[in-house]
């Protein structure tokens, strides 16, 4: 099997310049599959739960491994902005990298497969995943190799795809009908303001998911088969003004740009709500890239999210997200930030004020989650000194160093 990998890329795209952070309760056996596409790379990986347990890395990986003692150790009392128990804890790992460039992944998600497509004849390389008794998976692949193939037959590199979504313009201020027209074989469509095709930065890169869908608890509950075989070969810009539910399993940012705003929230232990961890980080974020003239994109890469996570404690963690949301939602689409508020830094802290001014009337806890998203900041600068925030001029292009 070793035999007929992919052979690792001679010059991985910005090698030095991405770190990869994985959310961890399990073994990360799942990096075995991702081994020619991420050994290149540094992981962040973040241990939640039990520090006294050992998670093991595959031989071979660059990495650095928290747990809730080097949390706590290194972040003092402002360990209390981040979560536990829950895989917000993984914004730990954005908080401590050094790079310009974030990909996060769980770890039951793999090199996505392609299902049968009889107008490119794609076939389906199954993983299966064998239920081994415990709550975990034991991976094991059928007799192929395990591989997503474009329609050209080329092996898909989830992480290369996240790299060029972020390293081509984004088109947040006017919609482009035939989607990304920076890629090879399309362009900007008849009527597109020549004014506006040089775009503006891209700040995130929101990938998708085949088999198991990201579905909120009551979904699962009512469609617990549905498998998601779509793959639409698109990426999008997503529109200035229009928020969207950011997943954090398959998702690339420019941490230099958008980092102090890709907080998690606080969720889990202690906590009254859960799995609404991206979600706020992604509302956050697109409010404050709207704010700064950045985009935002959605669609390729896929990859394939092997654990369906029972609906039932699901339910429990999102119960008063669903019901908040109705709220929550309506907040985020009026915030308005001042002109003042020229930097990511400045532009969260004001966010924070607005959530206990606006949302502390839906409950107490968004008083401490918006005291929260303050500590968060702070420790971002504390960690972060020679990263200060520098000053976004009017057209969304960041200030040159
Ligand atoms: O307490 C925990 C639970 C899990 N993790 C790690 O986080 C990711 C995601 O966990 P899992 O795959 O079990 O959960 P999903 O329901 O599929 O995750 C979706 O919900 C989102 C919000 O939580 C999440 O980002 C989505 O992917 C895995 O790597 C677990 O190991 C954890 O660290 N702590
Ligand atoms: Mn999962």
């Amino acid at each position: 099997m070793a035999g007929d990998r992919p052979a690792i890329p001679l010059s991985p795209p910005l090698k030095d310049e991405l770190d990869i952070v994985i959310p961890t309760i399990r073994n990360l056996d799942f990096l075995e599959m991702w081994r020619p596409f991420f050994q290149p790379y540094h992981l962040i990986i973040v241990q939640d739960g039990d520090p006294t347990k050992t998670i093991s890395v595959p031989e071979g990986f660059d990495y650095e491994l928290y747990n809730r003692n080097d949390i706590n150790r290194i972040l003092g009392p402002k360990a209390s902005c981040i979560s536990f128990k829950d895989s917000a804890c993984r914004c730990f790992g954005f908080l401590v990298s050094k790079k310009k460039y974030v990909y996060t992944i769980d770890d039951d998600c793999f090199v996505s497969a392609r299902s049968i497509d009889p107008s490119i004849g794609l076939c389906f390389n199954s993983v299966s995943c064998v239920r081994s008794g415990s709550d975990e998976f034991q991976m094991c692949w059928n007799s192929e190799r395990m591989v997503a193939k474009d329609p050209e037959g080329k092996e898909i590199n989830a992480l290369a795809q996240h790299i060029k979504n972020l390293l081509t313009p984004a088109t947040p201020g006017f919609f482009n009908t035939l989607y990304d027209p920076y890629r090879e074989g399309a362009d900007f469509v008849r009527g597109y303001p020549f004014s506006m095709r040089n775009g503006v930065s891209t700040a995130i890169s929101h990938g998708l998911w085949l088999n198991i869908p990201d579905y909120d608890a009551p979904t699962q509950l009512v469609k617990p088969l549905e498998r998601n075989t779509r793959y639409v070969d698109a990426v999008l810009t997503i529109p200035k003004g229009t928020l969207y539910p950011m997943c954090g399993m398959n998702l690339g940012f420019d941490r230099e740009l958008i980092g102090p705003a890709m907080y998690f929230g606080l969720m889990g232990d202690g906590q009254p709500i859960g799995r609404y961890d991206d979600m706020w980080a992604g509302w956050c974020s697109k409010v404050i890239c709207d704010h700064l003239g950045w985009g935002v994109k959605t669609g390729l890469p896929y990859i394939w999210h092997s654990k369906a996570s029972n609906p039932f404690v699901n339910l429990k963690k999102e119960y008063k997200g669903i019901f908040w949301q109705e709220d929550i939602i309506p907040f985020f689409q009026n915030v308005v930030l001042p002109k003042e508020c020229t930097t990511v830094q400045k532009c969260y802290i004001e966010l924070s004020k607005l959530v206990k001014e606006k949302l502390g009337h839906v409950d107490p806890y968004f008083q401490k989650l918006s005291e929260s998203m303050v500590t968060w900041i702070e420790a971002w600068d504390e960690l972060n000194p020679s990263e200060q925030a520098k000053p976004v001029p009017e057209n969304g292009k960041p200030a040159k160093a």
